[in-house]
């Protein structure tokens, strides 16, 4: 390390270390382990962010820590053993998104300034820890990407809430940017019909339609301005276009409903139901929202809709891969990374 020795004055200054740029990949979160504690550990907190359940009242509060976390770990965590990764001991959305990490950190190579990283939301590798690892590795800039091609305040908000909480208690920050949601960039558009098409070439039948199924939210959360629907319309309208398909053909339901109030609609499970009532037997599902594949889309598509489309007289069902870490899913992530390094390279 240089050091610069002052003429007057008490300390000797150190130099500034060479300027180091880090990239944090961001998602959701995830229960460490997949028994009850486990999951009421990862409840609690996710429940608990008013990005998440924004009236955080004595009622729900009383409804959290009286019966949800009492009742739904169990549940959950048998869900979570249908699709946990034994062999990492991990919940598949933590496997997918360091790989997506390396993968990223891979295709820039060259560039020995980057250093690329990644979190959970809730859950760890926390984004407490990995900021500041970064920030000790010598990254004066970070760039946060959350995970979500669509913006929500329940999920990339509460991202950039968390990484202002860790930078407050820094004495020298590192600058800040974050990526804006991808919903309708090219690559991404572009690499969801790659996806689809892959997979739909490795089916042994065709799929009558293909049902596009994002995580839902209350209606109310929409009312008071967020433009998360707006946004998953905006991607499936690109990709109809993109893939020459109309809306009889490619639908659009939100999935994942929670409590009681009204959420967004067309729900997926309704949806499924109706389709195989009325006589559809051949159906495909793709989950474009999940940047990575996770419980809600191997347990709560792949199996609890699968099963709700083969009862009601369905006959052949696909759930279709997120872009996890695919070449395509890592081009649409390095994309963005790029352009939002611009000035920063
Ligand atoms: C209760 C309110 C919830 C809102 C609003 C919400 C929005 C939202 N969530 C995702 C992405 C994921 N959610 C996941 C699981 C999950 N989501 C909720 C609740 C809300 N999500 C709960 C309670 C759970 C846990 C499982 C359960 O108990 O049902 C996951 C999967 C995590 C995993 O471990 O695999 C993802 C990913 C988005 C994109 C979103 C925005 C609208
Ligand atoms: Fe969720
Ligand atoms: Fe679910």
């Amino acid at each position: 390390m240089t050091v610069i020795v002052p003429i007057h004055g008490p300390a000797p200054v150190p130099a500034p270390e060479p300027e180091r740029v880090g990239v944090l990949l961001v998602n959701l979160g995830t229960p460490d382990t997949c028994d009850t504690k486990g999951v009421r550990i990862y409840l609690r907190e996710f429940l608990s962010d008013p990005r998440v359940i924004e009236n955080q009242g004595i009622f729900w509060k009383l409804a959290l820590n009286g019966i949800i976390l009492n009742t739904r770990p169990a549940r959950k965590a048998k869900d979570y053993q249908k699709i946990w990764n034994t062999e990492k001991n991990e919940s598949p959305l933590k496997t997918i998104t360091r790989a997506q990490a390396e993968k990223l950190g891979a295709s820039l190579t060259g560039r020995s300034h980057l250093v690329v990283d990644w979190a959970m939301r809730y859950g760890n590798p926390s984004m407490r820890d990995r900021i500041e690892a970064l920030v000790r590795q010598g990254c004066s800039r970070l760039l946060v990407v959350p995970l979500y091609p669509q913006y929500s305040a329940a999920t990339s908000a509460t991202v950039c809430d968390q990484a202002f909480r860790v930078l407050r208690e820094l004495r020298a920050q590192p600058t800040l940017r974050v990526t804006p949601p991808y919903f309708r960039d090219v690559a991404y558009i572009d690499a969801l019909a790659n996806s689809i098409n892959k997979h739909l070439a490795t089916l042994p039948f065709e799929p009558e339609m293909i049902v596009a199924s994002f995580h839902g939210m209350p209606q109310a959360y929409i009312e008071k301005g967020d433009p998360y629907q707006s946004q998953c319309v905006a991607t499936v309208e690109a990709l109809r276009e993109r893939m020459g398909l109309d809306d009889k053909k490619l639908l659009l339901t939100f999935q994942s409903r929670f409590g009681f109030d009204q959420w967004l609609q067309p729900y997926t499970d309704k949806t499924i139901e109706k389709l195989a009532k009325d006589g559809v037997r051949k159906l495909a599902v793709v989950m474009p929202g999940f940047a990575a594949d996770c419980l809600e889309t191997l347990e709560e598509i792949a199996q609890e809709n699968a099963e709700i489309f083969m009862h009601n007289g369905g006959e052949e069902f696909s759930a279709i891969p997120c872009l996890n870490d695919s070449d395509d899913g890592i081009d649409v992530i390095h994309q963005l990374v790029m352009r939002e390094l611009q000035g920063w390279l």
